[in-house]
């Protein structure tokens, strides 16, 4: 059965998020917070937190600094997922979000840990042995000091080479090293893309250029997360758009992560593009309406994806 298919998510950079939310910031004054959290998170985790609440075997790994771990083993011992982190001395760093009222959130993303030659090769050691027994990879977030796009870029050949389908999920250099090793999806958000390609995308018919030429990279499927204004997504089926409902906006951190996972279990399950693109858009949509991510309630997911809004492009 499709859905025992085993996963592994990598998050090279995790964070814990300290969410903070108040009316307005004011930069360069004192602004007092009216409700605030402090959780463990980071792309791939944020990734295998959703796919082991949908049901998935879940195994994690990267890099994790012994100081201030103990709320990432809690939540891998409360969800049973595998644990396989690389520890490193030293402090997970710590990423500030600022909510407003208006749903403008500020991200204050801080380095992370520093990565040495020997945490390296472990790292390497445990990936190629989990590419044994694990069928889909998902590589997402930042790279931490120490770790460089062009590895990044190798485990993704190496993981292809071995007829693993990699989702990949990053920004910057890791983004352009990453797109050109055929990752089977890559899911930049359409901001990520503009600063890649080096070009300002105003319209859809711009961003959808834009994904052609990932495609034409060798990515097989391109998602593109739009916010508010849903997904496109293209393979060699051709376009699928996704619009979901207006939300009530609680937090968007993390709702990029959630897509992914949508669309990950989605391909673990084998369901055809358009349901996938409907369950994912949907996951990702009810995760705007809370500070962090998890499914609540896997029957609001399934009544929201009936309004989400699926076209051919
Ligand atoms: N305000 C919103 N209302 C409804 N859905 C949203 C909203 N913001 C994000 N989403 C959903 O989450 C997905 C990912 O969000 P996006 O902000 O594009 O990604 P990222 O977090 O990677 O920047 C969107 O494609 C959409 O499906
Ligand atoms: O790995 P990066 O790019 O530095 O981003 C890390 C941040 O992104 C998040 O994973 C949220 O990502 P999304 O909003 O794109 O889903 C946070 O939990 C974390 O603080």
């Amino acid at each position: 059965m499709s859905k025992n298919l085993k996963v592994v998510t990598v998050t090279l950079n995790p964070a814990l998020d300290l969410t903070g939310s108040l009316e307005a910031l004011q930069t360069g004054s004192v602004n007092l917070i009216e409700t605030g959290s402090l959780h463990p998170a980071g792309k791939g985790i944020n990734v295998a937190k959703v796919l082991a609440e949908l049901g998935a075997k879940v195994t994690v790994t990267g890099f994790l600094g012994t100081n201030n771990q103990a709320s990432f083993v809690e939540l891998f011992e409360s969800l049973k997922i595998n644990d396989q982190f690389i520890r490193v001395q030293g402090d997970t760093r710590i990423n500030v979000k600022i909510v407003e009222k208006s749903g403008q959130v500020s991200d204050l993303n801080f380095p992370g840990v520093i990565v040495g030659e020997s945490e390296l090769a472990e790292f390497e050691r445990t990936l190629f042995k989990l590419s044994k027994t694990h069928d889909v990879f998902v590589i997402a977030g930042s790279l931490p000091q120490g770790v460089t796009p062009e590895h990044c870029a190798g485990w993704i050949e190496t993981l292809n080479k071995a007829g693993k389908k990699v989702f990949f999920d990053s920004s910057n250099k890791a983004l352009a090293a990453g797109v050109n090793a055929h990752p089977y999806l890559v899911k930049p958000n359409d901001e990520e893309l503009s600063a890649l390609l080096n070009l300002p995308l105003k319209n859809t018919d711009e961003i959808k250029n834009a994904a052609q030429q990932l495609q034409q990279q060798g990515c097989h499927n391109v998602v593109i997360s739009m916010g508010e204004n849903g997904v496109l997504w293209l393979n060699q089926a051709g376009w699928l758009k996704s619009t979901p409902p207006k939300m009530e906006v609680v937090s968007t951190v993390g709702a990029g992560d959630t897509l992914v996972a949508g669309l990950c279990w989605s391909e673990l399950n084998q369901w055809d593009k358009s349901q996938s693109l409907s369950f994912a858009t949907a996951l990702s949509a009810l995760a705007v309406s809370q500070v962090g991510v998890g499914v609540e309630d896997i029957d609001q997911v399934e009544a929201l994806q009936k309004n989400i809004k699926i076209t051919q492009e």
